[in-house]
């Protein structure tokens, strides 16, 4: 097989730049998307001001709409955070590690006429600058962070972008439509909403 090659981006910025080269065509090579992202070197500095957290959940806080192709995202991650079972939307899904550590679980999707457990496929920890994939043939995933001392920072690429998302309960395999919310766009906080939101988590 062709070796994908791409330049290594020196900042976000530049990371930034190529994803937007990269998704002016319309077909996406995940692979090149993937060693892209792997490749730049997290430089806490280039990304905090989009870091912002929460006490109680992770946070959504969109960095670039990408014209269009994408959404990108920082996701921070406090100590014990994690997501519910969630699918992508038919959309092709990104997280690369900025900061920390995450515990990403692969489930199968459930089989509606079965009330059941969910079955779980794997699972693994994913380390600072990996940069992981999934999309809704692959399956569903949990993602948190299960460290007690250290927070963590991810950075993660959804094309098309989505603001709704299914999260389903792990022992009956019961999905409900969720509204996917920013904390903050472009580094400057997003005013909480008056209505309960439905975070995915
Ligand atoms: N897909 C989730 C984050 S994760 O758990 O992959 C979200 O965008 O909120
Ligand atoms: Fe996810």
């Amino acid at each position: 097989m062709e070796q994908t090659k791409v330049a290594k981006p020196e900042t976000l910025n530049d990371l930034i730049k190529v994803l937007h080269q990269i998704f002016s065509s319309d077909t996406v090579n995940v692979e090149e998307v993937q060693n892209l992202m792997e490749s730049y070197e997290s430089k806490p500095q280039e990304w905090k001001a989009y870091a912002k957290f929460d006490k109680f959940r992770y946070t959504r806080n969109l960095v670039d709409e990408g014209n269009g192709k994408f959404n990108l995202i920082i996701l921070c991650w406090g100590e014990g955070h994690g997501s519910s079972i969630h699918d992508h939307t038919d959309s092709h899904c990104f997280m690369k590690l900025l900061q920390g550590q995450l515990k990403e679980t692969l489930f199968e999707w459930p089989d509606n006429k079965i009330n059941g457990g969910m079955t779980k496929k794997s699972e693994r920890i994913l380390h600072q600058n990996q940069c992981a994939y999934i999309n809704d043939s692959i399956g569903l995933h949990r993602v948190e962070n299960v460290s007690h001392t250290e927070p963590a920072v991810s950075l993660h690429l959804y094309s098309p972008q989505f603001d709704h998302c299914n999260t389903f309960d792990q022992s009956t395999g019961h999905r409900n439509t969720v509204k996917m919310t920013f904390w903050s766009k472009y580094g400057e906080k997003i005013p909480v909403e008056t209505t309960v939101s439905q975070e995915n988590n």
